[in-house]
């Protein structure tokens, strides 16, 4: 971190370092990997790479792991990230390993009806993952077509899907499964005595109301948070890592 990054965060930090088991969570979109317009060009910024492989590094009580709205497939893919790390995808849904394909149909048929309004609008971007079909709206020029094509998407959703609004999307999901409960498990599975969490998004927001005391929250970007800490962007966010790696060091 730079010199003047937040001093609570710091010591946040410090304190969290000593603590055994640790996870380090963290999103990928808007943390790791600036956003851009294109989903399947969100790459690392740089240093990020580095940066997490060196919290890695400190050790088997140590534990690091990357918690997507992403499907994990598409995450190892589009990040090119490998390491020691746990993969947790399509907000939580994806856990253990890939998930079957026996919502692969009724993921498909959601697909067909969204299609056609997606395709209405200029710039807007369908994406089909795992368990859930995303409507993007980012490169959308028109505020009121993008606002209508999420309320259409919205309202053409059967009830039992879970809605999960981000950052220029909405995006319907067929189980139902949020990034709070993925954390709370790991942190379970691991009997890890501090969690660390980085997001960015609404999703993200699930995690950070579960954190407790001695764990460490921190929202990347502007927008209210549970948070307890904030930085910038994925670069401050390579400072954040690399101040825990010699931390942990
Ligand atoms: O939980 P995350 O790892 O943050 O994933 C959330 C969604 O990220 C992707 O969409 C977002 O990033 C895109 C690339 O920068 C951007 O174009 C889009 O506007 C953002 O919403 C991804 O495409 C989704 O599948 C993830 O759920």
């Amino acid at each position: 971190m730079t010199a003047d990054a937040d001093a609570g965060l710091d010591r946040a930090l410090a304190a969290l370092a000593a603590r055994r088991p640790l996870l380090v969570a963290s999103d990928y979109d808007g943390v790791f990997a600036p956003l851009v317009d294109d989903p399947s060009a969100a790459v690392p910024a740089p240093g990020i790479a580095e940066a997490l492989a060196r919290v890695a590094a400190a050790g088997g009580d140590v534990t690091v792991a990357l918690v997507s709205g992403r499907g994990v497939e598409d995450l190892q893919r589009v990040s090119g990230l490998t390491g020691p790390y746990r993969w947790v995808g399509s907000h939580g849904a994806e856990f253990g390993g890939p998930l079957t394909g026996e919502l692969a149909g009724r993921r498909d048929a959601l697909a067909e009806v969204l299609a056609p309004l997606v395709a209405a609008v200029p710039g807007a971007r369908l994406e089909v993952k795992p368990v859930s079909v995303a409507v993007h709206v980012r490169q959308v020029a028109d505020p009121a077509a993008a606002a209508e094509l999420l309320a259409a998407a919205d309202a053409a959703a059967d009830p039992s899907l879970t809605k999960k609004p981000g950052k220029a999307v909405l995006e319907l999901v067929l189980v139902d499964a949020d990034k709070g409960s993925a954390v709370q498990r790991l942190r379970e599975e691991l009997g890890a005595a501090a969690v660390v969490y980085l997001g960015d998004d609404l999703t993200d927001e699930d995690v950070f109301r579960l954190l407790g005391p001695g764990d460490v929250g921190i929202k990347v970007g502007e927008g209210p948070t549970a948070a307890a800490h904030r930085v910038a962007d994925p670069d401050a966010v390579v400072g954040v890592l690399g101040r825990l790696g010699d931390l942990l060091a």
